[in-house]
């Protein structure tokens, strides 16, 4: 299911968060979105989720213009926490399965299994790490089109991050699933990535297919990162 920002800006009082930006998103394919703190990651993400609307131009999932109705063809980990806190985590399966039709419970139930997360214990005595892992649970068991997760693993300590990306691959559909990962955790995540996409003070500064930036150019995503930004730093 293709993604498409065309013209789009969004300007927060007098500053832009995002300005001008167009960007397709095939189906299949994973994207890193790659920045700065307030380049307008999040922003771009909140839009194809139907959580913001731009000021100027249009997002589409789909062909459809992107409304908040879109929550059912797309599934959002955000970077912030939105749980009940007197809920268990097993409430917060339930809850999760009520409210989309396309939750996967088996799937949940073997990502409980994978995350280490116990069913019963209550979600204000989840440590950060365990409240990132439930998040992961949350967004991975449905099965949406597609997937947009904002700093994944934020709060997961560097031991386990390299399996959870790795038991990430066994969970996303590729044949089906566009997914969009907003993170700061270049390295670990570049094993996903088809496609990175770097935003910088809301303008896209770059793009680049993961296999030709190894290929071509012998750069690593966090190296290709890095000499980017040194160049808008040089301008
Ligand atoms: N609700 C809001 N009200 C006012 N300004 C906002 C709001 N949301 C975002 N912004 C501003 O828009 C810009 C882009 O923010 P955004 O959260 O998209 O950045 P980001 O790239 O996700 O950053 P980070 O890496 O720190 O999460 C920032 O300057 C931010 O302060």
């Amino acid at each position: 299911m293709t993604v498409k920002l065309l013209n789009v800006s969004k300007r927060y009082g007098k500053d832009f968060s995002l300005k001008n930006v167009s960007l397709t998103f095939e189906t299949g394919k994973i994207y890193g979105l790659l920045g700065p703190n307030g380049s307008g990651k999040s922003t771009t993400l909140k839009m194809i989720a139907g959580l913001v609307y731009p000021n100027n131009g249009t997002v589409e999932v789909d062909a459809e213009e992107v409304t908040r109705k879109i929550c059912k063809k797309v599934a959002y980990l955000t970077e912030l926490d939105m749980f009940y806190p007197s809920f268990t985590v097993g409430n917060m399966i339930e809850f999760y399965a009520s409210q989309f039709s396309d939750f996967d419970m088996e799937k949940a139930e073997n990502l409980l299994i994978d995350m280490k997360l116990d069913r019963a214990k209550k979600i204000k005595q989840l440590s950060k790490g365990n409240r990132g892992r439930l998040k992961l649970v949350l967004a991975l068991s449905r099965k949406t089109q597609v997937l947009l997760l904002d700093e994944p693993f934020s709060g997961l300590d560097p031991m386990v991050r390299d399996s959870i990306v790795k038991s990430l691959l066994s969970y996303i559909n590729f044949d089906e699933q566009t997914v969009i990962i907003a993170t700061h955790e270049i390295d670990e995540i570049e094993p996903l990535l088809d496609e990175v996409i770097v935003i910088f003070q809301g303008d896209i500064i770059g793009q680049k297919n993961v296999e030709t930036l190894r290929e071509e150019e012998g750069l690593s995503v966090l190296e290709w990162f890095k000499s980017t930004m040194v160049q808008m730093e040089g301008n």
